[in-house]
């Protein structure tokens, strides 16, 4: 096997077989404990209709079930994020009500977003590039999920996983930003074969992951942008051999995207040296 392979792998904690169900209880379980420890009352979510927000919406859902089952006061907010009208609009829709959240929003972020864009370029004199707005959403999403996480007591759940935390295919602070991340040492195809295993319907659990971010390419994805599949991804996380060539890609990704997981670079830090 690779040496980075070795170090990936240790890392991002993925098995290369799980049980479904004791997966889903594991995770469940870790969401009611750390709500209990922290003394807050319950958690937050951006529901997009990917797969990734639609499982760790769920087993949100269902950790408040059982926190109220318990006798414990609880709430899950489920909230919309659309930037205008999105192009996967019933994908959405559908993630909502197989979720099932005790607390249903809407926050639309393009006011907010459009407005940046704007005093961006008053302040700068300088376009703010497609690719660069698209981070700027991901981040008003962030801002919207804190402000009703500071109303409400609430944790903001983010969906970071293995083969997104291996590339750093997140926004530093956007999506990257959260306060517990239960959906940690699964890849995306156990991402997907868990929405199977609690009976999502197809349409959710085969959905073609997309960040969405890009006004001008609509729904383009991951995978497109990446260069490089989710199974080559995942079979590399299980420790699989895949070609040179896809590995080294994904290692050089790997390399770059080091300060997007841990703390910020501080004095005493050795890791970048
Ligand atoms: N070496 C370094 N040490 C410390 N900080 C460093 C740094 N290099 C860059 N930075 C900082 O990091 C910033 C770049 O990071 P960041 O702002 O995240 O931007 P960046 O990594 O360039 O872009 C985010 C990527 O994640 C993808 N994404 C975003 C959101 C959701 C999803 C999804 O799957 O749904 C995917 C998106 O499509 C794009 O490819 C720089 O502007 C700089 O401030
Ligand atoms: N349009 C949106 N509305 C609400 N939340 C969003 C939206 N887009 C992104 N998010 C939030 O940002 C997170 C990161 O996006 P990402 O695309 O990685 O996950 P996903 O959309 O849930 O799944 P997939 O990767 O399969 O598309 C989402 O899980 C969700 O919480
Ligand atoms: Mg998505």
């Amino acid at each position: 096997m690779r040496e980075l392979q070795k170090v990936i792998m240790e890392e991002m904690g993925v098995k290369p077989t799980i049980d479904p169900a004791e997966e889903v209880e594991r995770r469940v379980q870790f969401l009611c404990d750390y709500v209990k420890a922290t003394g807050s009352q319950g958690f937050v979510l951006g529901i997009s209709g990917g797969i990734d927000s639609t499982l760790a919406g769920r087993m949100a859902q269902m950790a408040v079930d059982k926190l109220r089952a318990e006798g414990n006061e609880a709430d899950f907010v489920a909230v919309r994020l659309p930037h205008g009208v999105q192009a996967d609009e019933a994908d959405a829709a559908a993630a909502m009500d197989w979720v099932a959240a005790s607390t249903e929003v809407t926050i639309n972020i393009k006011a907010a977003t459009d407005g940046m864009e704007a005093a961006f370029e008053e302040g700068t004199g300088m376009q703010i590039s497609d690719f660069n707005k698209g981070n700027v959403k991901a981040r008003m999403r962030m801002v919207a999920q804190y402000a009703i996480a500071g109303e409400r007591n609430l944790l903001v759940i983010g969906t970071d996983h293995g083969s997104e935390s291996t590339t750093g295919f997140f926004t530093k602070f956007g999506d990257g930003g959260a306060d517990i991340l239960p959906l940690f040492t699964l890849d995306k195809g156990q991402n997907r074969q868990l929405l199977q295993h609690l009976g999502a319907p197809e349409r959710l659990w085969a959905k073609e992951p997309t960040a969405d971010l890009l006004d001008g390419k609509p729904l383009r994805s991951d995978e497109d942008e990446l260069g490089i599949s989710y199974d080559d991804i995942d079979a590399y996380l299980q420790g699989q051999e895949i070609s040179d060539e896809v590995a080294e890609k994904l290692e050089t990704k790997y390399l770059r995207s080091r300060h997007k997981r841990t703390t910020p670079v501080e004095i005493r830090d050795t890791w970048w040296r």
